[in-house]
């Protein structure tokens, strides 16, 4: 089928679905169609909605509507309707009518024409393993907490720390942004200073992610001067600016960095069972699709948390067979690392066990806190339990204690 289809979850009375269905099949695309004169209707043909399925779940009720039922129903939109690009095409499949009630958009599937015209990820999975050198295990990343109103000093010690510990990938909080102490350039080369030296003395290489941000017209500039002051990698709040920022950010050839997804803001679109757009949509399809390198989002565990099954789906949204690269699963918010075996168990080891008070937080600082992840990483991988690697690793047994 050329084009997209769109899944959407309705509820309603039994029965009702099919004049529902068509409605949008038509409302979305060339309107009314019985009206219209055979001429008319041969003309309009290849633009009209088709509706493909729709499924009625009699057992599964409104929770709030006693006689109203769950149905899924698919449409496909023809690919001459829209031009291929992001903000054409969630107008198309649910413009006005993420407006008209109770209607959430579960799935977009593209035609592969379609999705050709979105390269998706310029890096992948593959390619940042290459980057680190780093095969056969989960990458190990920390988040720089309490930087606000610190200077550059304050986060140069912070980084050191948590590159001596042995971490993989550091990123900048989502929330911070351009300022005086810490501005986007200094933060650039000062973290690349920091990362050698450790190198140097270690032999660990990690990649810092800056977070850009600013105005959407600044960011092309931003980001270009990120890559020719040696950045490593971008963070981008994608939901606050649109998918269709990161993927111009991803095919700019003169930026070229790997790009990781924050899913700040997502929440105001998804979290509603009824409304909005699910979950693996956003943050797993889509983000891969418009081109994220990594994305985030709340694992079903930690402080901030999503319902399991949906968390799951996004992972598969992300790493799935497809025509465009794997983007790396980063299931984040509250984690420590008693939950290591449970994110393996999930995601397996083309993941990132992301922790921001989980390293921070530990008696024995930043270094103590990687090293606690990394044995955790390590015992799971040798099937060993965490209670018995803690008693020969004293950072694993410490954060045990203290997190569970
Ligand atoms: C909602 S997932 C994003 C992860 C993140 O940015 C973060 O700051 C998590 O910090 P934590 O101290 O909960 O590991
Ligand atoms: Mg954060």
């Amino acid at each position: 089928m050329s084009g997209v289809s769109a899944l959407y979850q309705l509820y309603g009375k039994p029965g009702s679905f099919e004049k529902k269905a068509d409605g949008i099949a038509l409302g979305l695309t060339i309107g009314s169609w019985t009206d219209l004169p055979l001429l008319e209707q041969e003309q309009l043909k290849k633009h009209k909605g088709l509706v493909v399925s729709i499924i009625e779940f009699e057992h599964i009720l409104h929770p709030q509507k006693s006689d109203q039922i769950k149905a899924e129903i698919k449409i496909n939109y023809p690919s001459a309707n829209f031009s291929a690009d992001l903000p054409a095409i969630l107008t198309t499949v649910f413009g006005k009518l993420s407006l008209d009630g109770e209607v959430k958009l579960l799935d977009l599937e593209f035609s592969p024409e379609l999705l050709a015209k979105f390269p998706g990820p310029r890096f992948g999975i593959d390619s940042i393993r290459d980057q680190l050198g780093v095969y056969n295990r989960p990458l190990i990343m920390s988040i720089f907490k309490g930087v606000i109103g610190r200077d550059i000093h304050y986060l140069a010690e912070q980084l050191r720390h948590q590159a001596l510990g042995g971490i993989d990938l550091v990123k900048d909080d989502e929330i911070l942004f351009e300022n005086p102490l810490t501005p986007f350039e200094k933060r650039i080369t000062t973290a690349q200073e920091v990362l050698r030296q450790v190198y140097e003395e270690t032999g660990n290489r990690t990649m810092y992610a800056v977070n850009l941000s600013g105005r959407t017209s600044e960011l092309k500039a931003k980001a270009q001067k990120a890559k020719e002051l040696g950045a490593d990698a971008i963070l981008l709040n994608v939901h606050a600016y649109g998918l269709d920022v990161l993927q111009e950010l991803s095919e700019d050839n003169n930026i070229q960095l790997p790009i990781m997804a924050h899913p700040a803001y997502s929440g105001a679109f998804t979290s509603s069972p009824f409304y909005g757009v699910a979950t693996p949509l956003l943050l797993g399809k889509l983000t891969r699709y418009a081109g994220a390198d990594f994305s985030l989002f709340p694992s079903p565990y930690g402080s901030v948390a999503l319902e399991k099954t949906t968390a799951l789906s996004l992972g598969e949204e992300l790493t799935k067979a497809s025509a465009v690269k794997r983007t790396f699963p980063v299931p984040s918010a509250g984690i420590h690392p008693g939950l290591v075996p449970l994110l393996m168990a999930d995601y397996g080891i083309d993941s990132i066990i992301n922790a921001g008070g989980g390293v921070h937080g530990h008696p024995k600082g930043a270094i103590g806190g990687v090293l606690a992840f990394k044995q955790a990483v390590a015992a799971v991988l040798e099937e060993v339990p965490l209670a018995e690697a803690a008693e020969q690793h004293a950072e694993l047994k410490i954060a045990l204690e203290l997190w569970g």
